[in-house]
């Protein structure tokens, strides 16, 4: 079985996706996004997913995505930020390096507004996102071998942060 160097979690608009892959870039690795795969098996975008079939279908094909790709995947792996409710997803997490990226509440909704659509902050963002926060953030805690806050940081030096709190090398160093 080949795993991930290392898996980001975090809420919505943490970075997971853009950090991602500036951290695979500077490894040297591949890049994966568990809702990348997601919407490539489904073939239609996540918020179709949400509106076609509901969200317990989507978390059913992210629980299967996250568990295909951390099976397979040896670069780096963004999860979305909902992932880690499911109790399985947590469970294989738990042998992995895992860097859950910390973000307020104003950066969040300042850097979601301005990208493509989630279903679950479609409506009052603010409180949902918070909302969402409370009941995640144990779950995020509790898979993560490191911690990495994102507030006032550019992509670029949040990957720097993400390498150095594994205490990965890139080919430069
Ligand atoms: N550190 C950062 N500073 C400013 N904007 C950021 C930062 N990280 C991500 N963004 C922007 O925020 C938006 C959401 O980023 P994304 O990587 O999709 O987050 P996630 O996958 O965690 O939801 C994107 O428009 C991205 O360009
Ligand atoms: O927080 C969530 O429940 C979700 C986060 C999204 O991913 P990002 O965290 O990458 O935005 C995406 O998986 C879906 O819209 C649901
Ligand atoms: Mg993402």
């Amino acid at each position: 079985m080949t795993t991930p160097v290392l898996v980001l979690v975090g809420p919505p608009g943490s970075g997971k996706s853009t950090v991602g892959r500036v951290v695979a870039e500077r490894l040297g690795v591949g890049f994966r996004d568990t809702d990348a795969d997601i919407e490539a098996q489904a073939g239609k975008p996540i918020p179709d997913i949400f509106v076609d079939e509901g969200e317990p279908h989507f978390r059913a094909l992210e629980e299967a995505a996250v568990r295909a790709a951390a099976g397979t995947h040896a670069g780096v792996l963004a999860l979305g930020g909902g992932a880690v409710m499911a109790g399985p997803t947590r469970e294989l997490l738990r042998d992995l390096p895992v860097v859950f990226l910390e973000v307020p509440l104003a950066d969040a909704v300042k850097r979601v507004g301005l990208d493509a659509p989630r279903p679950l902050l479609a409506v009052n963002p603010r409180a949902r996102w918070r909302e969402l926060m409370d009941a995640r953030r144990p779950l995020y805690l509790e898979v993560a071998t490191a911690v990495v806050d994102t507030a006032g940081r550019t992509p670029e030096q949040v990957a720097d942060a993400v390498l150095e709190a594994l205490e990965l090398k890139t080919p430069h160093d």
